[in-house]
């Protein structure tokens, strides 16, 4: 089986961003590959390029050098378009902010990227989506009729239902209280354990990367450590020797 998620040796260097006009480089011969049916997060200070690595492995950002493949698929050579239909169907999006559609009911904020696609939409399914999320009921409510974990828990349902390879989560919790965005963890969590999807997600927060089975540490455009079955109290550990909470 091809790894949900794969990097080699990927560069990204932003032309002229730095001080005096000096090149930035975001992501330095960067490789890494991530299984299928794991829950991996991305931590590292401010500036350390994870969200440019979470750009670039989901193919939203071009590469300066170096190669990914999503679930075996080379995004190299693709063109926009083509990108924007494997994006669609292959890979699944949870952001800070829910980017949820005010006007679209929950129902169809979920089915969207369906819709986008031209794809039929399985009512069978999108029944499942909607328990697995602990939505069910609410299908005919307008998002703004809904808490914060429960705007994310319809981000969730909305990357779930193409059936993925890999869900990319950019500081899914960090704008939900403690209690919510342990509901939302576990909610990802089971969608590794339960139906093998691949989370990849970055945070700064060392008790929502303990979620995960891989911690993935970025500091200056490199992975400077990784842990397996991490624990928050390490993981926090870990970060103030990068320096992260000087
Ligand atoms: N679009 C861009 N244009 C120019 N420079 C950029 C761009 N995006 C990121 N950078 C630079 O690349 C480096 C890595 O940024 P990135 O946003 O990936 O870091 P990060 O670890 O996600 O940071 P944070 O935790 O603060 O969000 C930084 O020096 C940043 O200023």
């Amino acid at each position: 089986m091809p790894q949900a998620v794969r990097l080699d040796s990927v560069t990204k260097i932003y032309g002229g961003a730095g001080r005096g006009g000096r090149d930035v480089r975001a992501l330095d011969t960067v490789s890494v590959a991530i299984p299928p049916g794991t829950f991996t997060a991305v931590m590292g200070p401010s500036g350390s390029g994870k969200s440019t690595f979470l750009h670039c492995a989901a193919g939203l950002d071009s590469l300066t050098s170096g190669a990914c493949w999503i679930g075996g698929i080379a995004l190299g050579g693709m063109n926009e378009t083509q990108l924007t239909k494997l994006r669609r169907m292959h890979v699944g999006f949870v952001f800070q902010a829910y980017n949820l559609v005010s006007s679209l009911t929950v129902r169809d904020n979920i089915i969207l990227p369906l819709r986008l696609s031209g794809e039929r939409v399985d009512r069978g399914w999108l029944e499942e989506v909607l328990a697995r999320v602990g939505l069910t009921g609410k299908a005919n409510a307008r998002p703004s009729q809904l808490s914060g974990g429960q705007q994310q828990r319809v981000a969730i349902a909305r990357a779930l239902i193409t059936r993925p390879h890999v869900i990319f989560g950019d500081e899914p919790t960090g704008a939900l209280d403690t209690v919510t965005a342990r509901d939302i963890l576990t909610l990802l969590r089971s969608c590794v354990d339960a139906t093998g999807q691949t989370v990849v997600m970055v945070t700064h927060d060392p008790v929502a990367a303990s979620y995960a089975d891989t911690v993935l540490f970025l500091a200056d455009g490199r992975i400077a450590d990784r842990m397996q079955s991490p624990s928050a109290d390490r993981v926090a550990d870990r970060m103030t020797h990068l320096g992260a909470w000087a």
